[in-house]
């Protein structure tokens, strides 16, 4: 048993002596203090949305929809004997958390993927690395753990795509978890008033130029010279969008590698069932924290008619919106089996590293062990509809 929980007494036997926690204790307190810390340009960049950004706020305001009804008096498991743990797509996790893939980590800090990877193996929870790292799949998979995925975003390029995805089978990642909604970059007023798009920079692109084949692509090495690296850049963009990507796809993928694949960024049951059929045993639903459609259904209101629509057949993750231990049991109940959890950790890498991405996972960790015990549960494997007071 991990007993996240124990920060809790952890903090306050401390505060005896004086101390209080170098960070705050909440999502909400996380990115107010990266407000006033990060550069504009990446505050703008993660904690921006699609347009009015009227779904990212929908996603938070569904939890609010939904309330908890506490069991009191069963006799449940002592705080040290709660279990939190999973089994998603056959990776066993000791609280049902992943950390959301994010691009370009190094806008924050230096650390990027490396400090989430280690942090999240040190937990014994999930990490899925994105394509668009800033740290080579080979070296984040050597720091990461048993437990991390890798996130694709399938190139125009199909060489490329199957060469990253036969690199992070190389590097020992479980599971593919392959981004449906991001065909290309969505519509965000804050990267635009500040005329800011990190690629073009060369962040975020190492996977990239870190690929043979990629690199076969180029006429000239971009470690040659600033035009090279100019050229590189101009071919990642040529092949980053791609609209072209079927469900029928995904059984190309299937063929490139023998671990199992989830589909991210589904909301409609019929796609969910589409790429259950073309061979996903997952499927995550998500509108990329309301980064790409804007007006787009709440990711939480998805999540009941897509669980329904996989039933047994498929593992469902969501994700868009998970700020505290009461939305991990919430989605739980509505029939996810983990979620992955996205810009609260980044501002914590922002604000101090590998030291901020732990704090911000334990909380969120610690908040859901209190949660789910206060409300009367052993283990999260007991949760169900009836939490919700059914
Ligand atoms: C700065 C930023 C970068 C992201 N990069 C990726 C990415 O590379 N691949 C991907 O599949 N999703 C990416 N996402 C989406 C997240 O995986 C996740 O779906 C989203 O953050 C969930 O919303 P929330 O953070 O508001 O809870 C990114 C999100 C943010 C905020
Ligand atoms: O910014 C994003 O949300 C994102 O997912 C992304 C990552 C890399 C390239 C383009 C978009």
């Amino acid at each position: 048993m991990t007993n996240f929980g124990n920060l809790q007494n952890e903090i306050y036997f401390a505060g005896l002596s004086g101390a209080v926690p170098p960070l705050p204790m909440t999502a909400a307190g996380l990115e107010d203090l990266a407000r006033t810390t990060l550069s504009p340009e990446a505050f703008g960049y993660i904690a921006g949305s699609a347009s009015t950004e009227r779904t990212a706020a929908a996603n938070v305001a569904a939890f609010g929809r939904h309330a908890l009804v506490p069991r009191m008096l069963r006799g449940t498991a002592a705080a040290d004997a709660r279990d939190l743990s999973v089994e998603v797509l056959g990776t066993r996790l000791a609280a049902p958390v992943l950390t959301a893939p994010v691009g370009v980590l190094e806008l924050v800090h230096p650390e990027a993927e490396l400090a989430v990877g280690e942090v999240a193996a040190e937990l014994g929870i999930g990490s899925v690395l994105s394509t668009a790292a800033s740290t080579p799949i080979e070296r984040v998979g050597a720091v990461s753990g048993e437990n991390w995925w890798f996130q694709l975003y399938w190139p125009s390029d199909d060489e490329v795509a199957e060469s990253l995805v036969c690199r992070a089978t190389a590097a020992g990642a479980k599971a593919i978890v392959l981004t449906a909604d991001t065909p290309g970059m969505g519509w965000r007023p804050r990267d635009l008033e500040l005329g800011h798009l990190p690629f073009l920079q060369g962040k975020g692109i190492a996977n990239y130029l870190s690929d043979p084949v990629f690199r076969s692509r180029l006429a000239v090495a971009p470690e040659e010279s600033v035009e090279a690296m100019q050229m590189a850049v101009l071919t990642w963009v040529s092949m980053f969008g791609n609209h072209s990507i079927r469900t029928s796809d995904v059984a190309r993928l299937r063929e490139w590698t023998d671990l199992p694949i989830a589909v991210k960024g589904i909301v409609h049951p019929d796609d969910a069932r589409a790429v259950v059929d073309a061979g996903a045993s997952g499927v995550v639903v998500s509108n990329h924290g309301g980064r790409q459609v804007d007006g787009a259904i709440a990711a939480l209101d998805a999540l009941g008619p897509v669980a329904a629509a996989v039933g047994e057949r498929a593992d469902v993750l969501l994700d868009s919106g998970i700020r505290c231990g009461a939305d991990i049991v919430t989605a739980l109940a509505l029939g996810a089996d983990a979620v992955l959890y996205g810009r609260p950790w980044v501002y914590g890498l922002g604000l101090a590293g590998k030291d901020g991405v732990r704090h911000a996972l334990r909380v969120l960790l610690a908040d859901l062990d209190v949660t789910l015990g206060l409300a009367g549960f052993a283990s999260v494997a007991e949760l169900d509809a009836s939490v919700l007071g059914g």
